[in-house]
């Protein structure tokens, strides 16, 4: 939790001003922040300056894995988060690729699940890296990436959360996640739950332990109408102690996330939090 407060002043105290084509805003910014979370000692890095919706980003994060790419089905699982990009973004409504309402594209889940090859067929990323980590096998490319610039004409949004790297020590298993672009006050609040989800819930599936996430990210900022409201309400506030993740412990396997896997297969412990904020969202 320090460290998120840490990075949301330093963009107050250091951040530079920078114009947003795509979304008509300035965004306040600063380039490089490296954040780590012990996923082995369950410290949960939710935020507890204001409520977070956590399984809301665990239900996004849980699309990706099963390479959804239609906003409905993310809300079916509990996240809206789709909505917005999949069906007001001005440039997607006109694009000729889009398949109608709610539809995303190729983006996120569909290249971890299916990228095309093209001399045919398609690859699954996540799966070959569970069949490795289950065998214990860290072949020093056990990378998943949704970043395929062949493609960003036929997605809603580039990736922004674009690679996840696993490597194996002994029966330690750790996560490298490469974030380029994030929205401190409403996007990192998720993606900081989605590295931490994705590290333990691949060490439950391949019977590893979990071991420590890291989240490097590029360009972090806070749009211009966010800014009042980090500064002078989420600020103040007095970070409470890390919460817990508890998964349940019958999701033993990648078909078991993704046929049964719901909501309610995911709780906390000991989330004491501050009031919502709502955050003005950029599309
Ligand atoms: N400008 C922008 N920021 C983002 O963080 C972002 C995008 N665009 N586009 C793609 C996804 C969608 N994401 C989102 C979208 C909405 C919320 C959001 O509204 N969060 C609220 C409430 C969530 C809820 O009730 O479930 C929050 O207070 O955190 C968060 C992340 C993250 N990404
Ligand atoms: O997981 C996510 C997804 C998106 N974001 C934010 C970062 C930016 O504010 C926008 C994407 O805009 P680009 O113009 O494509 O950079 O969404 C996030 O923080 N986390």
């Amino acid at each position: 939790m320090n460290q998120y407060l840490a990075l949301c002043q330093r963009i107050i105290d250091e951040g530079q001003w920078v114009e947003n084509k795509r979304t008509g805003k300035r965004c306040l910014t600063v380039i490089n922040a490296d954040l780590e979370y012990d996923v082995g000692a369950n410290e949960f890095p939710l935020i507890t300056t204001r409520k977070s919706f956590y399984k809301a980003a665990i239900a996004e994060f849980l699309g990706y894995i099963r390479g959804y790419d239609n906003a409905a089905d993310f809300r079916k699982l509990g996240a809206k988060t789709w909505d917005a990009n999949a069906n007001e973004n001005s440039a997607w409504l006109a694009n000729e690729h889009r398949k109608g309402s709610d539809d995303m594209g190729r983006v996120y889940g569909v290249q971890g699940r299916a990228w095309a090859k093209p001399d045919g067929g398609f690859v699954d990323q996540l799966k070959k890296i569970v069949d490795n980590l289950s065998n214990g096998i860290d072949d020093r490319g056990e990378i998943l990436s949704f970043y395929n610039p062949g493609e960003f004409h036929m997605g809603c949004l580039r990736p922004c959360m674009h690679t996840h790297t696993f490597s194996l020590l002994g029966d330690t298993l750790s996560l490298t996640s490469y974030q380029r672009s994030c929205d401190v006050p409403l996007g990192l609040n998720f993606n900081q739950v989605q590295v931490f989800f994705f590290l333990a819930i691949m060490a439950q599936i391949t019977g590893l332990k979990p071991g420590k996430a890291y989240h490097k990210i590029v360009n972090a900022h806070i749009y211009e109408d966010q800014l009042e409201l980090m500064r002078e309400v989420q600020l103040k506030r007095k970070p409470y102690p890390s919460p817990k993740l508890i998964i349940n412990p019958e999701i033993k396997s990648l078909k078991d996330l993704e046929t049964w896997v719901t909501m309610d297969d995911f709780s906390v412990e000991g989330y004491q939090h501050h009031e919502a904020i709502a955050y003005p969202f950029s599309v």
